[in-house]
């Protein structure tokens, strides 16, 4: 947490004295159901908690009592952010504010980690080791494959079929760089043209997506960016100059005690002790498979193992 704020000085002391020209709000969706349960969500479509809603309307009302007007709405193809934009604008009283969908904004794909719990992990994997998967830049988890149970509610989902990429070439597990790289070209060549005309943008984004987005536009270091945790449902307020570089530190808006407590409990998530009542009833995800060993076939699990009844999806078969 306290390295967030030394990255955020960082930029500010290459920022000197520059004009503002345009402004742009990032910020993660409000919280989702397996946030709450502690899961690497990822590529998985779930809904916002009862939480999340809250977040979501929160952050409107902020907005609006702030007075700004918003142009357009950006949005992943995942329903956690494109309801987190929804509710924001009701709040704000500017449902009319186009939404617009990519596959580009959707959360880093976690590849095989997908929907096993992080303390889990960490007790199975240890702590670092998590960290790495989850913070470090250019690590790619074990890709998922059709073993896994979540594989053909991604694949055969309707809307990967509307990409500007075949679903074979969608990935299959990405590092955080590989975000970036998916996201730059629809920053460049879609957002920021908007941002261009005077528009107001806001990014209703994902933990990764917009960590990769503030990488950018921030010119945050492989190294620092290791240290950069978002929290659930905060505004980032950011301002640029002509050349889109910033001209001051970003800004969380909101409650600041609220927000580093926040920050806190999702860099916590990969602690040992942090267990949720529902991990109890949850077998060990991998059966003690050794992820850490793997590279391409981690283990089989199914939807039982990981706490979802639904059986819809063949399990997996091993590798
Ligand atoms: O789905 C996810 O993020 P999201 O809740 O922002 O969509 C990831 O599971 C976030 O996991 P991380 O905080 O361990 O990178």
């Amino acid at each position: 947490m306290m390295f967030f704020h030394l990255c955020v000085q960082a930029a500010a002391a290459r920022q000197s004295f520059r004009m503002s020209k345009y402004k742009v709000f990032v910020m993660r969706h409000g919280e989702g159901a397996w946030t709450k349960e502690n899961r690497f969500c990822s590529w998985v479509d779930q809904r916002l908690s009862e939480d999340g809603v809250k977040e979501a309307l929160a952050c409107g009302h902020l907005l609006k009592e702030a007075g700004y007007q918003l142009d357009v709405v950006f949005t992943s193809l995942l329903s956690r952010s494109i309801h987190t934009a929804w509710l924001l604008l009701e709040a704000m009283g500017q449902e009319w504010v186009p939404v617009v969908r990519t596959w580009r904004l959707n959360e880093r794909h976690y590849g095989a980690l997908i929907g096993l719990n992080r303390a889990e992990m960490a007790l199975n994997h240890g702590e670092e080791q998590v960290k790495q998967w989850r913070r470090s830049y250019d690590l790619t988890p074990p890709p998922i494959d059709e073993s896994h149970p979540y594989f053909l509610e991604i694949y055969n989902d309707r809307r990967y079929s509307t990409c500007d990429l075949s679903i074979e070439f969608l990935p299959k597990s990405e590092s955080l760089k590989d975000v970036l790289e998916r996201l730059q070209p629809y920053w460049d060549g879609t957002i920021v043209p908007e941002i261009k005309r005077g528009k107001l943008v806001l990014i209703s984004g994902h933990g990764n997506s917009c960590r990769a987005l503030l990488k950018h536009l921030e010119g945050i270091s492989d190294a620092d960016i290791v240290n950069v945790t978002l929290p659930t449902g905060t505004p980032i307020l950011i301002e640029l100059d002509e050349n889109f570089r910033p001209t001051k530190p970003m800004q969380l808006l909101g409650d600041q005690k609220a927000i580093q407590a926040a920050i806190r409990k999702v860099e916590d998530q990969d602690q040992p002790g942090c267990q949720t009542p529902s991990i109890r009833n949850i077998k060990t995800m991998w059966e003690k498979g050794n992820i850490v060993g793997a590279t391409e076939c981690p283990k089989a699990m199914n939807k039982e193992t990981v706490g979802v009844k639904s059986k819809s999806v063949t399990n997996g078969v091993g590798c």
